[in-house]
C-alpha cells in the first residue's frame, strides 16, 4: 500500500493527527489516501495507543501510518505487529539505525525532517528510509505548527532526486495544497493542522477540499 500512496502519476495526501474512529472511519469512506495516528505524548493530537485499537479494523482500507518522536523501535514494532499500523513516520531525532532496525522486522519507513535551511536538504539523499517528509523545522515541538518550508528548495531536491520518494509537509491547507503540488511535485502531501477544526478534529470540508486540490 505504501508503494502506491507514493505513486508519483497519483497525488496522494496523508491526513494526519487522527484521534477516533469516527474521523478515521469517514476518511476512509471519502477515499483519502492515508491517515496518520500520532503516538508521541506531547502532540495536541496524541492518540493513547490503549484506544488505538479501532486502526485494527482499517486495514487495507487505508494506509495507517503511525507517527513517532523518538519513542525507539520498541513501540513501533508492537503497534506493526498488533495490525494496527502499516508504516512508521520518525518525526524526531532517531537514528538511521532505527530506521534501519524497524525495515529489518518488515516495516516501511518515512523519515522525517525538519527543514530551516535549503542545506537541511543534503541530509535527505543520504537517508535509508522509504519515503522523506519533508516539515517546518520546529525545535522541541517537533511538527504539526501550520508552518511551511520553502517549497523551491523542496522542488530542486525533487527534481536532483527522482529516486527519493518525497512526501512534502508543513502548513498544507485547501487553499496552498494544488500550488504546493505544481511547485514541488512531491509523491505525496500531509497535512495535520490545514485539515482540522482544532487539535485532532477533522473538518470534513477541509479534507474534502485538500481532496480535491490534490
Ligand atoms: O501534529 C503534531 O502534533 C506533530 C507533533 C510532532 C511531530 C509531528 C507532528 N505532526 C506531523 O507534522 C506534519 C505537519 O503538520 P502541519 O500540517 O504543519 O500542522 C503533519 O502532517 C504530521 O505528519
Amino acid at each position: 500500500m505504501l508503494d502506491s500512496f507514493l505513486d508519483p502519476s497519483t497525488r496522494s495526501i496523508k491526513v494526519c493527527g487522527i484521534t477516533t474512529a469516527a474521523d478515521a472511519e469517514e476518511l476512509a469512506r471519502l477515499g483519502v489516501p492515508a491517515l496518520g495516528a500520532n503516538f508521541w505524548p506531547k502532540s495536541k493530537r496524541y492518540l493513547d495507543p490503549a484506544r488505538a485499537d479501532f486502526l485494527k479494523s482499517l486495514q487495507g482500507r487505508i494506509l495507517r501510518v503511525g507517527v513517532f518522536v523518538n519513542a525507539g523501535t520498541d513501540q513501533p514494532k508492537q503497534l506493526f505487529d498488533a495490525g494496527l499500523i502499516d508504516v512508521a513516520q520518525l518525526h524526531g531525532d532517531e537514528p538511521d539505525d532505527d530506521i534501519l532496525e524497524l525495515q529489518a522486522h518488515g516495516i516501511p519507513v518515512i523519515r522525517a525532517l525538519g527543514i530551516a535551511h535549503a542545506s537541511d536538504l543534503e541530509e535527505a539523499a543520504e537517508c535509508p528510509a522509504d519515503a522523506i517528509l519533508l516539515d517546518a523545522h520546529a525545535p522541541g515541538v517537533y511538527g504539526g505548527t501550520g508552518e511551511t518550508i520553502d517549497w523551491n528548495a523542496a522542488a530542486s531536491f525533487v527534481a536532483i532526486h527522482p529516486e527519493k520518494p518525497v512526501i512534502l509537509a508543513g502548513g498544507i491547507t485547501p487553499e496552498n495544497a494544488a500550488e504546493a503540488s505544481r511547485t514541488v511535485r512531491p509523491a505525496a502531501l500531509d497535512t495535520a493542522s490545514g485539515s482540522e477544526s482544532s487539535p485532532g478534529v477533522k473538518d470534513f470540508n477541509k479534507v474534502a477540499a485538500l481532496l480535491a486540490a490534490t
